[in-house]
């Protein structure tokens, strides 16, 4: 079969975007693994296929799966690139789409200096919505936010879901020399988390700065993570240590995270601006 795809990225984190509003696609896990390959495929953390909407209201759907193969729930970064793609190849002429995810509608806005803007919904902390087994543990509270110390593990863990799971924790001096590559993994995989989870590394700058890295569940450290950014800045917000807008420096580039949780209420919406770009397209026989 010969596929075309589009290669995008946003901050870093990379993308193979595939067109199936025309005809249904369905890609086994063995031909996402080979797009997603470096070296003998494409080469990106997540592939995204379009398709048509299917409820009232909504433009479009996107399914999203990592490189590993596995589909995935939401993708901050990708949802930015969608709208892009969507512009650029005259999909919509709204600035506005409305586009179904696996277990969310998303609001996506391309603004007029280029960049995009993602209502990324509002997150969620009860433990079932990532999964996070916490029977037996003991947590420590900040601010009245817990932080969970995990078994073998010498860290302490926000954790939440932006509609797929985060666990964040806070580093103490430069984000550059904590362990991303071997605590990541141990945190990823750990047992607390049934279905696995995105490990986030923060260095709080300053109220309104934080440098970010995330060691992504199923694609490892990513240049970039846009649900990462947000769970990230939502912990801190409820750990009294940021302020409702914040940078986040991300390895690949910088996004801008806006919750108003503590003042409107936590079930407010995440909002999140940054970059999308179109790398180039290409066909690929799989
Ligand atoms: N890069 C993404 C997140 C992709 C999914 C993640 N690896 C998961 O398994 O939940 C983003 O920009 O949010």
């Amino acid at each position: 079969m010969k596929l075309r795809f589009t290669k995008m990225q946003g901050a870093g984190n990379d993308f193979v975007v595939i067109n199936a509003l025309q005809q249904p696609l369905t890609l086994t896990p063995e031909q996402i693994r080979r797009l997603g390959d470096r070296r003998f495929g494409v080469g990106c953390d997540q592939i995204l296929v379009i398709e048509p909407g299917k409820v009232a209201g909504v433009d479009f759907s996107y399914r999203i799966f990592n490189n590993s193969g596995d589909e995935v729930e939401h993708c901050g970064n990708g949802a930015r690139c969608f709208v892009r793609y969507v512009a650029e190849h005259g999909l919509s002429d709204k600035r506005s789409i409305r586009v179904q995810t696996l277990n969310a509608v998303l609001e996506l806005h391309l603004r007029d200096d280029g960049r995009v803007t993602v209502d990324m919904g509002a997150p969620r902390f009860e433990h079932a919505a990532l999964p996070f087994d916490s029977s037996g543990l003991c947590a420590s509270s900040r601010n009245g936010f817990e932080l969970w110390p995990l078994e073998g593990l010498n860290c302490e863990l926000a954790v939440l879901s932006m509609g797929n799971p985060h666990a964040v924790q806070v580093v103490s001096g430069d984000v550059d020399a904590a362990p991303v590559l071997t605590l990541g993994p141990l945190v990823e995989a750990h047992r607390r988390f049934p279905r696995k989870v995105n490990a986030g590394f923060m260095q709080i700058v300053s109220r309104s700065e934080i440098r970010l890295r995330v060691f992504e569940r199923d694609a490892g450290e990513t240049l970039a993570c846009g649900t990462g950014a947000c769970a990230a800045v939502v912990a801190g917000i409820r750990l009294g240590l940021l302020d409702e807008c914040v940078e986040v420096h991300a390895r690949g580039g910088d996004l801008k995270i806006e919750w108003a949780g503590l003042s409107v209420g936590l079930s407010a919406p995440v909002f999140m601006t940054g970059p999308a770009q179109t790398v180039f397209e290409g066909e690929i026989e799989l």
